[in-house]
Order: C-alpha cells, then structure tokens, then sequence
C-alpha cells in the first residue's frame, strides 16, 4: 500500500495547476447514459474515482476514447475524453462495482429515465456517516418510478416512461438533485424541484444537458424546472475546475506561508470558503491566470466555522481547515452540520501534536505554536489531505499511510506540491 512522506518547513511558492472537478466530472461522465450519441468531457482529472466509473459505464456498454484513443493515458493532467452509450447492455450496477465510491449509484437516474428500469446496489464511498439513499427513492417515486429495495439493491422501473411533477426535498442534497434533474430530463411534461443544491457542480451538469437538447432553468438557484424532452443528444462540455482541490492548497499556503498561483482555479467557484481563510492572515487576488495566495511571516488567526450547503463552507474543506487552525494564534470552533462522522481526522491530526477536542458536531481546536512529525493514516479523503497540509507545516518527518483514499480525488498531489519547494514524496507498495 502507497505511504506519502513529507518533511515539513518549507514555504510554498510558485504555481499549482488546478485540475477539473471530481465531483462534477462524475455526474457529467453519468449523463452519457442518457444519449446513443457521443458526449465529450474536457478537463477530466486522472484520479481513482474516475477509473472507476468508467468500469462502471464500461458495465452498462459505455464506450469511451481518451484524447480520441482508447487506451487511457497517465501524462499531463486533464483529459478530454468522449463517452457513447450508444447500446445499454445491462441495466444492473452489481455490488462489487457500486459499493467503491457514492457516486456510482447516481446511474439509477439515467437509467431509469431512458431504459425505464435500474437495477442499482446501495453505494459505499467516503465513510463519513450512514449516507442514505431515502430522498433519491422518493424523489423518483414523485416522478411515478416504482422502486423496491431488496438484497441490497435499489429496484426502479418506470415502465410507460417517468412523468415531470413538483419534489420538494426535504433535506438539501447534491446527489440526489443531479439524478432527480438527469432523471427529469428525459420525464414526460414538467417538473419543478423545491430546495434543491445550488452547487456549482449542480450548475455546471445542467449546462451540459442543456448542450444535449435539456430543457432545465434555475440550476444554481433553489428551484429548479425542467421541461422533459423525447431524446438528448451528444454534446462537448468543460468540466469546471476543482473548488474543492482549490481551497485544499489555499489552506496549505496559508498554513506554511509563501506566494502560489492556483492556476486556472475560479474564486467565484468557493468564495465563502476563500473569505474565512482572506480572515485567518492569507491575501487572496483573483488574476487573469487563476488564485493567487500569500501568507507572510504573519501568525494564523483563528475563525470560527460551521459547513453548509453551497454557497456556505463546503464540508469536504472541513478537515483541511482544521489542519489550518491546529496551529493558529488561538482558540476556533468549527462545526460539522452536514454529515454526522467526519472527524476522524482529529486523533490523526493529534498524532502532530494537535490540541483539538471534540463536543456533539463541534470541534474546539487550540491552536499550537508548532506540530511535530509523526506516522498518520488516511481514513477518508479529505482527512487524509488536512493530514498532508499538516505535515507540510510540522517540524520533521510525517508518513502518510493508506493513501488510496487520497488517490480518489487528488490528481498528482505529490507532484504539484514538490514543485512548489514542499518536501514531499511517494513510498510504493
Ligand atoms: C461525489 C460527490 O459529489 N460527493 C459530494 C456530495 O456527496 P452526496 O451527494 O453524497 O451528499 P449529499 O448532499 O447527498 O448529502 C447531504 C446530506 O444529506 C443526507 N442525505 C442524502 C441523500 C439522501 O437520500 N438522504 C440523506 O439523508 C446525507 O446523509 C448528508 O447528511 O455532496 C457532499 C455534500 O456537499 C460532499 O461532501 C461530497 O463530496
Ligand atoms: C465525500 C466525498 O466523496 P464521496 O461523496 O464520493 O464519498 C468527497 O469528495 O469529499
């Protein structure tokens, strides 16, 4: 198993090219099943989670050509690649392929919506609460699907098509508004969905279906319409750059000190997220060219913080903000309100020498004047990323281990932080 060593201290300075999104690249790649013809992605990152999605598309008879060849490639560091599902073959997504990563149960919907049956086992992905499936079940059951969940498996069939309707969510949810909304596409008349996530992730798939001949309004606003259509068609789509990869090396910069361009990042993408750290000493400009950040010699304030849904402070920053504040000038709050276990960071990060204690869904960090290097594990991704921030900033030698979690969603980490003056490099096997 892969370990990750850093020896911390250095500043970072210089640039980081900022890779496409994983969690937009994801739906995007999903919607493919709802067309014969060819839907091309640009700006796909090369990471775990991406491989695996496409054995799971590749299970449905997706076909798809990297950079318009068909063996997938490992240089530089987006790729276009084209996805046709021109035959579904198989409308079962098995366990085995399912329970690696959340995302992939979201085929239900384009499924569903174009074969009228889906055959899907309930996911797995980041261990971070017990992540139900409660809202995309009744959601498409709105839409008229019939759904039984049985060994496992979530059962849908729609056969005389889905038909559009009103779905008020009653608790926000990212994955489940990308299936109700790819689901709608395809329904038959109208439908409206109520408080729905207004994620960037959100509107950057809905500007694609709308490429493929979708009929959807209000994407990134909290109601959503989409007028359903009798087919969709190919279209060629960017995927948006990672805000969350973003905020990750803002957070390390603020936290070692130093001047790094986040090349091609977008601001707008994490605003809310980009002011709490502007709060904790870092300067933050947008350029032509990306996100530049600076932190001098200056101590590391502490700020208070609660996750929300967009556009409040994401959760998948949480654990890398905690990493900033174990050393800042003083006492900050941050608390989880979105999924119930994602601090298990916390005991990693005291392994560093972390003063950090824990109370219902808030963490109190009393921030230390220096961490220490140790051996740490990886228990999700972003845990495992606020433990690499933390260990660029230590004093000495910290060993990463489990580092597959991270390889799911950070493309070339070691690569692009090296370039940058860190002291950081890859153990295999
Ligand atoms: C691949 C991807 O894009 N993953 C992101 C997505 O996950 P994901 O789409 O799984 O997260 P959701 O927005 O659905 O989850 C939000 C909350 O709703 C709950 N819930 C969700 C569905 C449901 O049927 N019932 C229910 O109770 C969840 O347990 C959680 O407490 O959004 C999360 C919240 O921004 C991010 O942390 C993840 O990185
Ligand atoms: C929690 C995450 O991913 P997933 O939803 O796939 O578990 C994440 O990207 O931080």
């Amino acid at each position: 198993m892969d370990r990750i060593r850093i020896v911390g201290g250095n500043e970072l300075t210089g640039t980081i090219p900022i890779s496409g999104a994983k969690n937009a690249a994801l739906p995007l790649m999903i919607a493919s099943l709802l067309t014969d013809d060819t839907l091309t992605l640009e700006n796909v990152p090369h990471l775990a989670d991406v491989e695996q999605l496409i054995r799971i598309l590749g299970n449905h008879g997706v076909d798809y050509t990297v950079n318009g060849r068909r063996e997938r490639q490992s240089e530089g560091y987006s790729r276009t690649i084209s996805f046709s599902a021109r035959n579904i073959v198989d409308t079962t997504a098995p366990y085995e392929l399912v329970s690696k990563m959340r995302a992939s149960f979201w085929v239900v919907g384009p499924l569903l919506a174009r074969m009228g049956e889906a055959k899907v086992s309930l996911p797995g992905g980041c261990a971070i609460g017990t992540r139900p499936v409660d809202l995309f079940i009744e959601g498409l059951q709105a839409l008229g699907a019939d759904i039984d969940v049985d060994n496992g498996y979530v059962v849908a069939k729609a056969k005389n098509r889905l038909i559009g309707n009103r779905y008020v969510f009653p608790k926000i949810s990212v994955g489940a508004t990308h299936v109700l909304m790819m689901a709608a596409t395809l329904a038959r008349g109208e439908t409206v969905l109520e408080n729905a996530a207004r994620e960037p992730e959100v509107v950057n798939l809905a500007e694609c279906l709308n490429a493929m001949g979708a009929r959807i309004t209000g994407a990134g606003t909290s109601t959503i319409t989409i007028e359903g259509v009798d087919s969709l068609s190919g279209a060629r789509h960017r995927v948006i750059p990672d805000r969350i990869e973003t905020g990750t090396y803002a957070m390390a910069v603020a936290m070692t000190g130093g001047d790094v361009l986040l090349e091609g990042a977008r601001a707008d993408l994490l605003q809310g997220a980009l002011d709490v750290v502007s709060r904790t000493g870092a300067e933050i400009i947008q350029t032509n060219s990306g996100v530049r950040v600076m932190r001098n010699g200056s101590g590391i304030s502490p700020v208070d913080v609660v996750t929300e849904p967009f556009p409040g402070f994401p959760t998948d920053l949480q654990a890398q903000f905690m990493g900033l504040m174990t050393m800042s000038k003083g006492k900050s709050k941050i608390t989880e309100t979105i999924f119930e276990n994602r601090f298990m960071h916390v005991q990693e990060l005291a392994r560093l020498g972390a003063h950090i204690t824990l109370s219902g869904q808030t963490a109190i960090v009393e921030g230390v004047s220096k961490l220490k290097g140790a051996p740490v594990m990886a228990t999700d991704l972003r845990a495992s990323v606020s433990l690499v921030i933390a260990g660029l900033a230590a004093e000495g030698e910290t060993v990463v281990n489990r580092v597959y979690h991270l390889d799911r969603g950070f493309e070339r980490l070691e690569e692009k932080l090296s370039r940058c003056g860190a002291v950081i490099e890859r153990i295999s096997g």
